[in-house]
């Protein structure tokens, strides 16, 4: 079993601006140390929140890359892995997960974590077929888009004993306004992770919204997941900065049971494969002579 990692990444800690842009500056929230931080709001409110990790604004990419790298590089051993950026808007989610694709000392986590995965795989020195895929996806409106094909619109989520939670093509005609939506997805990941983490509840209401059926295995299933609270530094936002730290604090109560799916085969089995694919080799051969030949006395006709 394995708890969620948290790390929570914004400036809190930094001094800033207030509401007004005036010159005065305000605390809203303090670090303490590594681990744990001091939320300090307005009229003098304070909790204090602890995770995995804290970030500051001028932390380097690479070091919240080291922190979750360890997810990255279980993906080479069959884990399934997820780190999930979860923040109000402008809080820094692209920043972190993206950065600046191009520069190799600010770039995000997702072009780091794939240069890993290649170079991981590239160095590999074990007896290992890795099979490699990637979809890149954006939920907005519960409507999945499909980002390397976009005349994908809305990819379905659906789910079989083999392939576990996947994406496929579908349409759906649902008239519901941008807000609901949004609000709709929220909400259905906040009653999920209260749902994982009350230990009474008997139903997981993954199927709520989209958001939730696509991190169905990151949260409460197989996956190593890491979680990024991203945190904006004004005062103006305290209230959603609060609420984003309880979520992430919240979402440390749950535990996925990971598991590997890997699968080593014997030499025994490693045979009888060479044997059924040398046949196929064979069949495929036949049939082409067999095509070609139709093709030919077709052309004499
Ligand atoms: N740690 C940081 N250091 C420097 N700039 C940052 C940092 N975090 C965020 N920013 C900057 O703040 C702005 C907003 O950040 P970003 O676009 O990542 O937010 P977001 O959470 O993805 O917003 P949205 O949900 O609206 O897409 C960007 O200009 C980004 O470059």
């Amino acid at each position: 079993m394995s708890s969620l990692d948290c790390i929570s990444n914004g400036t809190l800690g930094e001094l800033m601006m207030n509401d007004e842009g005036a010159s005065e500056h305000y605390r809203a929230g303090l670090t303490l140390d590594k681990t744990s931080l001091k939320f300090l709001g307005p009229e003098c409110f304070s909790n204090t929140f602890s995770f995995d990790a804290i970030f500051e604004q001028q932390d380097p990419q690479d070091r919240i890359f080291y922190d979750v790298e360890s997810i990255v590089l279980s993906v080479l051993q069959g884990f399934n892995g997820t780190i999930c950026a979860y923040g109000q808007t402008g809080s820094g989610k692209t920043h972190t997960l993206f950065g600046d694709i191009g520069s190799s000392s600010t770039r995000g986590i997702v072009p780091r974590a794939m240069a890993a995965v290649c170079t991981g795989m590239a160095s590999n020195t074990e007896d290992c077929i890795f099979s490699v895929g990637m979809s890149v996806v954006e939920i907005y409106c519960e409507k999945i888009r499909d980002l390397l094909d976009t005349s994908n619109e809305n990819l379905q989520v659906q789910q079989d004993r083999v392939r576990g939670v996947y994406l496929a093509n579908a349409h759906e005609a649902a008239v519901w306004s941008e807000a609901q939506l949004i609000n709709r997805s929220l909400s259905a990941l906040g009653n999920v992770v209260n749902a994982l983490t009350d230990g009474k509840a008997t139903h997981v209401p993954y199927r709520d919204s989209k958001l939730t059926r696509v991190l169905q295995d990151s949260l409460g299933g197989t996956a190593k997941t890491a979680l990024i609270i991203c945190c904006s530094p004004c005062m103006s936002n305290a209230s959603e900065t609060l609420s984003s730290l309880r979520f992430g604090a919240r979402a440390q109560g749950i535990t996925n049971a990971v598991q590997s799916n890997a699968c080593s085969i014997a030499g025994k089995d490693i045979a009888n494969l060479l044997v059924a694919a040398r046949k196929d080799c064979d069949d495929l051969r036949s049939q082409l002579i067999l095509l070609e030949w139709r093709k030919f006395t077709t052309s004499l006709f």
